[in-house]
């Protein structure tokens, strides 16, 4: 890190050097001292990262000499040193843009030494802000969702328009389509990437407690509302709030809601003062929303206040072979972050995938293809390296695949099997078909008991 620069302006020069002495033991500052308001002006340019102005000096009032700094530097912290307490000036200072306002006596060398550390640390944490946000927004880069198919190349465009404007945005699309990824890719991507992305999931709060989260509460205002807290939507001031899980939103939750987007603020429980809030709406569901209004469990009002510009995210099965493009990408990723050698996808373990119905989307794949890479022999992953743990759980999810009556026949009899903890005759009841049959089948290894 460069030096940490500091003016010193003191026109009693004997006062000056020893503050510059004092300042200087410390081996990461470089101070300067100047003895008029002028001749600091001019050396502005320099950049200093704190000034340290005395507020009596011969030339020019401190005043002035502050508010010139102001006008053309804005961001440099200047604090002021004063011979004698006076609060009206000081009050007035601070108002005018000063960090800090000293008052000299025999602990100003301290007292100073305190307040430049502290602007210190603050400009340590402000560029460590900057350079994580920074490399939150290459994260959520475009190119980070990855895919090529005609369904994914659509929602490109979409999270393209939404990032141009403030518009309302919904996203609707099976568990692990990738809804909150494209939610963060449109915030990144818009005019509001310096200020926060705030995500709720409506569904994993208690619901009790949804409202305090959302709007905030007072001291007191409920059972356990120890301290004040600002909501999530105060939070998002300024950027943009994800909403997920909205068709999971209780009616009287709703009306609420509604009410914060017609009039663009919140009031915390147990306050009277609303707070005006200038957030980005982003929300997303696995429900048809359509449906759940006409069931009566959404309000319609709610319902075209949040649809804005909708996003349907196509299930991955539907994704062609953005399959493979997205195993490729989370192999490599999870192979570089363990410092592993980078694997390929012999041409059967690609049949594997391509043939699967993936019922939980990309989020599955992530998980199979990560322990695929660590199963994996020579840098190759073999068929026998995936494994669907899911596949045999859910009956729904056989008629996404593929098979001859005779597969899904035998599929049906392991399923109830393993549902029976493998009690032939109790499976042989239930689907009405001789035990022997299931005994051949077994036989046969057409079936496998677990
Ligand atoms: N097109 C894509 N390219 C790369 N990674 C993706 C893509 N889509 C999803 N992912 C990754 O898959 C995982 C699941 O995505 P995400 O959490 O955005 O899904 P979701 O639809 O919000 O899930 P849920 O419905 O459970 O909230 C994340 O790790 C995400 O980074």
């Amino acid at each position: 890190m460069s030096a940490f620069k500091i003016f010193l302006v003191e026109d009693d020069e004997f006062y000056g050097k020893l503050l510059k002495h004092h300042l200087s033991l410390n081996p990461d500052y470089e101070v300067e001292l100047f003895t008029s308001g002028r001749e600091l002006l001019e050396n502005l340019y320099k950049k200093p990262n704190v000034i340290s102005l005395d507020y009596t000096l011969p030339d020019m009032s401190g005043a002035n000499v502050l508010r010139d700094i102001k006008k053309q530097y804005p961001e440099i912290p200047v604090i002021i040193v004063s011979g004698q307490e006076d609060i009206t000036t000081a009050v007035t200072l601070l108002k005018e843009g000063a960090y800090d306002y000293i008052v000299k006596d025999k602990d100003t060398k301290e007292r100073i030494w305190n307040v430049v550390k502290h602007i210190r640390e603050n400009a340590k944490l402000k560029d460590e802000i900057d350079r994580l946000r920074e490399e939150v927004n290459q994260k959520y880069d475009f190119s980070n969702i990855k895919g090529n198919s005609p369904a994914i190349k659509r929602v490109f465009k979409l999270i393209e328009k939404a990032s141009q404007s403030n518009i309302t945005v919904s996203i609707c699309g099976e568990t692990g389509t990738g809804k909150e990824l494209v939610a963060k890719a449109i915030h990144y991507n818009s005019a509001r990437r310096k200020k926060p992305f705030v995500a709720v999931n409506i569904a994993a709060i208690p619901k009790d407690l949804i409202e305090s989260e959302l709007f905030g509460h007072e001291k007191g205002s409920f059972t356990g509302a120890i301290n004040r807290r600002i909501g999530k939507f105060e939070e998002a001031n300024g950027g943009t709030i994800f909403l997920d899980e909205i068709g999971e939103m209780e009616l009287h939750l709703q009306a609420k809601l509604l009410r914060v987007l017609q009039e663009k603020e919140v009031t915390r429980i147990g306050s009277n003062t609303p707070v005006k809030i200038d957030a980005r709406i982003i929300s997303a569901t696995h429900r048809n929303l359509q449906e759940e209004v006409k069931a009566g469990r959404f309000r319609e009002d709610l319902y075209y206040r949040l649809i804005g510009l909708p996003i349907e995210l196509p299930p991955l099965r539907e994704r062609g072979n953005d399959i493979l493009i997205l195993a490729k990408h989370f192999a490599d990723e999870f192979a570089k972050e363990n410092k592993m050698e980078k694997v390929v996808f012999t041409p059967e373990a690609q049949e594997k995938l391509l043939r699967y119905h993936w019922p939980g989307n990309v989020r599955e794949l992530k998980a199979i293809i990560e322990l695929a890479v660590v199963m994996s022999d020579d840098g190759k992953i073999t068929e026998e390296n995936i494994n669907f743990t899911n596949s045999n759980n859910n009956i729904q999810d056989l008629l996404h695949e593929s098979g001859t009556l005779r597969d899904f026949t035998n599929k049906i009899i392991q399923y109830y099997l393993e549902k029976y903890d493998n009690n032939v005759l109790e499976v042989a009841k239930r689907l009405d078909i001789g035990k022997s049959t299931i005994y051949r089948l077994i036989k046969n290894k057409e079936i496998i008991l677990k």
